[in-house]
């Protein structure tokens, strides 16, 4: 399967990692970059092929990843507008709607139909995220198993049943390690106002996150059970949940995802009027 990327930034580095550390070959793999810097900082870490614009050699591929912003995507995908042979698609772009993808990658009256909407999270570079996907329903099976293969190389996989779940993944599980490296930045803080080096407040911040999330996965009990097993009556835990409680914490955060969701809604709206 050969599998090109248009769009070399962070999140197609977060995948491409993760897909050689797992075992697809380098070589397998193209990388459509603008940025000459870019390219070459890919091709020297990774050892996968590099283009500089969207030409035949780098559409030779029987699975394009579309990696650019949402705010760039119409314009990338211009030079190749109608030009595609049944090649899998893959968006992982925020927002971009399936009808909106199919008429850039096609022609107004002959949308390109066979596009899977992804979205991934940067600790696919060390083979732990984890993905929604919705594919058009014209999608057949051996397109559906590719997108499948491609990001389960890199984390687990969770199939959304209808295309606006997307945005609901894109708010919990795309943007959540940014709240969770927020979380860790804080406890570290917390860890420094209180006399520790930031290097010892650290370990202890993301070991804590590391641990509780290890747990998380592996026991029976629902998180809110074990946070009750940490949870002394009259103990340092009560009196720091009931501080959280009182500052709308858990609100706050569930405000925070609705904030992510809407605007991935929005950018949908906004960038699918062209
Ligand atoms: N970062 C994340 O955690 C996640 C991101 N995503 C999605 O992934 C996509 C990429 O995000 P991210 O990696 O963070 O963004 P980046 O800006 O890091 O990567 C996009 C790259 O594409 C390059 N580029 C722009 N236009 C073109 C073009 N026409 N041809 C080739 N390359 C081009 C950009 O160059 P330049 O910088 O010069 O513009 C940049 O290097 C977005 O759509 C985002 O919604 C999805 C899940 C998580
Ligand atoms: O912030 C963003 O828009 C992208 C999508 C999910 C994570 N990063």
């Amino acid at each position: 399967m050969k599998i090109t990327f248009l769009g070399g930034g962070n999140m197609a580095s977060a995948l491409i990692g993760g897909m050689i550390e797992r075992g697809f070959a380098a070589t397998d793999i193209a990388v459509v970059e603008l940025g000459e810097q870019a390219r070459a900082a890919l091709a020297a870490r990774f050892g996968v092929g590099v283009h500089a614009s969207l030409d035949a050699a780098a559409l030779a591929c029987d699975v394009l990843v579309l990696a650019v912003k949402p705010q760039q995507m119409k314009a990338a995908l211009a030079p190749i507008a109608g030009r595609l042979q049944g090649q899998l698609v893959i968006s992982i772009a925020a927002g971009l709607r399936l009808a909106d993808l199919g008429r850039w990658l096609g022609t107004p009256e002959q949308p390109h139909a066979r596009v899977v909407r992804c979205m991934p999270n940067t600790p696919a570079l060390i083979g732990c995220g984890v993905t929604g996907l919705y594919a058009d329903p014209s999608v057949d099976e051996a397109g559906r198993a590719a997108a499948e293969r491609i990001l389960a190389a890199v984390g687990s996989t969770v199939w959304a049943t209808e295309e606006g779940q997307i945005d609901a993944v894109t708010a919990i599980s795309g943007s959540g390690p940014a709240y969770v490296f927020h979380f860790i930045e804080a406890l570290e803080s917390a860890g420094c106002a209180l006399g520790f080096d930031q290097t010892s407040a650290r370990r202890l911040a993301i070991d804590t996150v590391l641990g509780a999330a290890r747990l998380a996965a592996s026991a029976e009990d629902s998180p809110a059970v074990l946070r009750q097993k940490v949870t002394s009556k009259g103990g340092t835990t009560e009196a720091a949940l009931a501080s959280l409680a009182a500052s709308g914490w858990h609100d706050a955060l569930v405000a925070a995802v609705r904030a992510a969701e809407a605007r991935g809604r929005a950018l949908g709206d906004e960038l699918g009027k062209d």
